[in-house]
């Protein structure tokens, strides 16, 4: 196995800036990735996630702002050591599977026998042992994802900047890749990896950014993301709940009643915590007078309401 390359402490992206032509594509974007965590980065379509990877990783040139590896500039040996996976696959499709990956490490400096263990082991552990001799372009689309990655991973990289590595992968490779993933962020390494799959996102990654017409709109952990946003919470008692409206009467109480379904209601609370929990023990003992509760428990934000919110 190759020793591999040093993870830095964390990547900082600082004010980056990508114009082209009259559009301003990526506008002073700044966020960090930090070392030993996966973090998601999210945005529409053309909200500039791939130009601001294309320039942590130098194939694009940078208009504005800079690129930080730990608490330097980051340089064209810090860029080699790094796993990339670009947005344009670039397999050749008529090279056999292991036959190109062997080629690619090899390319990045490893020895012939060293690329061939790493890679083989790679390619059982994605359920790939029996296609490693067949063409790139005989392989399904989810296949060749997975060989693209693999390209990435090799050489024990020290950072990992994926575009959109989950896209085309069924349920069981984002769980052997997610595993993978897990795996160089064990050994400190940062990876950054697009995604339009929020579900997934919100399942795998420590940190998120939301970017938004070329500009950060949100970053943080899932859990400081919904911080933000309104604290919900689900009141089921044992028969109609329509009572939870005069504990929060409109525009008093410290919250507001969302919806009252027969025996189920949706609260929202102000946000600070001395206040709701006084707003939560009136629930509780307004509803043990009407013969008693059932359920009182938060609503977890899906990501896709902060991501809407972040973006509107
Ligand atoms: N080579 C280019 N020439 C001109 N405009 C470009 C070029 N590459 C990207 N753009 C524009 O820059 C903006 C950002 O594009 P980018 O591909 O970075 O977005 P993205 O977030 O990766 O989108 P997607 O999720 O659709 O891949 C878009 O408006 C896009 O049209």
């Amino acid at each position: 196995m190759s020793t591999g390359h040093t993870p830095p402490t964390a990547i900082h992206v600082e004010e980056l800036t990508r114009r082209y032509g009259d559009l301003v594509a990526v506008d002073q974007v700044s966020f960090t990735v930090p070392g030993g965590q996966m973090t998601g980065f999210v945005g529409g379509n053309g909200a500039g996630k791939t130009t601001t990877m294309r320039m942590i990783m130098g194939v694009l040139g940078i208009h504005g702002g800079r690129v930080r590896w730990g608490d330097r500039e980051i340089t064209t040996t810090d860029r080699r050591g790094t796993g990339y996976m670009p947005e344009e696959r670039g397999l050749y499709p008529k090279q056999k599977v292991r036959e190109q990956l062997i080629y690619l490490a090899q390319l990045k400096g490893m020895s012939a026998s060293e690329a061939k263990g790493e890679v083989t082991e790679y390619l059982e552990r994605l359920g790939l042992a029996e296609r490693m001799d067949d063409t790139v372009e005989s392989l399904s689309l989810g296949n060749q994802q997975r060989v693209q990655i693999t390209a990435a991973l090799v050489d024990q990289p020290s950072a990992l900047i994926l575009d959109e590595p989950f896209s085309g992968l069924d349920p069981a490779a984002v769980d052997s890749m997610a595993d993978l993933l897990r795996e160089h962020t064990a050994r400190g390494v940062p990876v950054l990896f697009s995604s339009h799959q929020l579900d997934l996102v919100d399942r795998l990654c420590d940190r998120l950014v939301i970017l938004a017409g070329g500009q950060v709109r949100a970053e943080g952990t899932p859990d400081e993301l919904r911080q933000g946003t309104a604290l919900r919470y689900r009141v089921v008692g044992v028969s109609d709940v329509g009572w939870v409206r005069d504990v929060l009467p409109d525009g008093g109480g410290g919250g507001r009643v969302l919806d009252v379904d027969g025996s189920t209601a949706v609260v929202e609370l102000a946000g600070d915590p001395g206040a709701d929990q006084q707003v939560l023990d009136r629930l509780v003992s307004e509803a043990s007078r009407r013969g008693g509760l059932r359920e009182l428990a938060p609503i977890i934000t899906p990501l896709s309401e902060i991501y809407r919110e972040a973006t509107a």
